[in-house]
């Protein structure tokens, strides 16, 4: 099912926490709303869900206005940070709960209820946990068995706030891998919050990038992150370096004197030798030694900024950098926004 979010404004007091956002979800996609904490992205989740009324604005499920409607009739399903599974349960109850609960008319028969809780329970790749409580299961299990629960009114949306957010990083990774695939195979219109840019950079069909209440951006993955559309989002999508008024001879020469150049800093490139103009004079001030990769801060000659580096450690290796020493680096992608824009 398609959802339509138009001109959705939403205030607390005086506080705008949702400014005019309007978005279009097709379909089947699986759609990343990313920013900084108190962007909005829950608000405009529950607002989606039906759980928070917009001030202003309408959301469409399939071209259908959906505002005066109650949460019960939105067929939506919730996952959440904190597993709301119900403790007394076994793992088969819980996934069984929504089914269980709908009046008789529209009731599944027993057997019926058992062939889909299994089913859910093999999707999530859980079935021989089903007489388990959930105190005996770990973090990402009860993730999952939530997702289970979710799916198994069979829910026209999914909509996921932060659903991996207190579990720990390797879990957490496995766990949206996981979620991929799972949304490979069911295909459900599927909306998760997230601040976490490799999540989103991993996972979804399309990110929406927050600010304030504000979309900065939405696109693919792809799009976010090689066509960023302003300072933001090329700042929340990676570690980024400002140049001020630096690199003439470079590819923004003549714009305008307010350009600032951003260089991502996996586009620092170090070198023992200056190569051209474009090559600045620089010293390595700190080294950091970060799994694969090492992170080196310089600071660039005639001015006080500082620069971050980051190299794969057989590229540090072979240049044999030193803490002190005199180097040069030279920005190998600059994207240039004129400075009207604050981070
Ligand atoms: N019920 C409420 N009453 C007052 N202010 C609220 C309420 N709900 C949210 N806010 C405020 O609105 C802003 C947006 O909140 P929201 O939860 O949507 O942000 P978020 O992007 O999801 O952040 P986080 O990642 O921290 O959850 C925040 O500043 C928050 O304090």
């Amino acid at each position: 099912m398609s959802i339509e979010i138009e001109n959705i404004a939403k205030q607390f007091g005086s506080f705008t926490a949702l400014n005019n956002v309007s978005l279009t979800i097709p379909s089947g996609e699986l759609v990343a709303l990313l920013g900084p904490s108190g962007s909005g992205k829950t608000t405009l989740l529950r607002i989606i869900a039906g759980l928070e009324t917009p001030d202003s604005g309408r959301i469409l499920f399939d071209g259908r206005d959906t505002t005066e409607s109650h949460v019960r009739d939105r067929k939506v399903g919730f996952v959440f940070q904190h597993y709301a599974l119900f403790k007394h349960m076994t793992v088969f109850d819980n996934v069984a709960f929504g089914l269980t609960v709908r009046p008789r008319e529209t009731r599944p028969s027993r057997q019926e209820i058992q062939d889909k809780v299994m089913e859910l329970l093999r999707l999530v790749q859980l079935a021989g946990l089903a007489g388990r409580y959930p105190s005996q299961l770990s973090g990402g299990q009860r993730q999952r068995i939530a997702l289970a629960r979710a799916l198994a009114v069979e829910p026209r949306v999914l909509l996921l706030d932060e659903p991996f957010g207190a579990l720990d990083a390797q879990v957490r990774a496995e766990l949206r891998r996981w979620l991929r695939r799972l949304h490979d195979e069911i295909h459900v219109t599927s909306v998760f919050v997230t601040h976490d840019q490799e999540e989103a950079l991993e996972v979804a069909d399309r990110i929406v990038v927050m600010n304030r209440g504000n979309i900065e951006q939405a696109g693919t993955p792809d799009d976010v992150y090689e066509h960023p559309a302003n300072p933001f989002v090329l700042n929340f999508l990676g570690n980024v370096n400002l140049f001020h008024g630096r690199l003439q001879g470079t590819p923004q020469q003549g714009r305008a004197d307010n350009a600032v150049s951003y260089v991502r800093s996996h586009d620092i490139e170090i070198e023992r030798g200056r190569q051209d103009s474009s090559s600045l004079p620089a010293t390595v001030r700190h080294i950091q030694k970060l799994g694969p990769q090492v992170r080196v801060t310089l600071v660039v000659e005639g001015n006080d900024e500082f620069v971050e580096a980051e190299l794969t450690r057989e590229l540090f290796r072979t240049l044999g950098l030193q803490q002190g020493e005199q180097v040069f680096v030279r920005p190998r992608q600059i994207r240039v926004f004129v400075e009207d824009y604050q981070i």
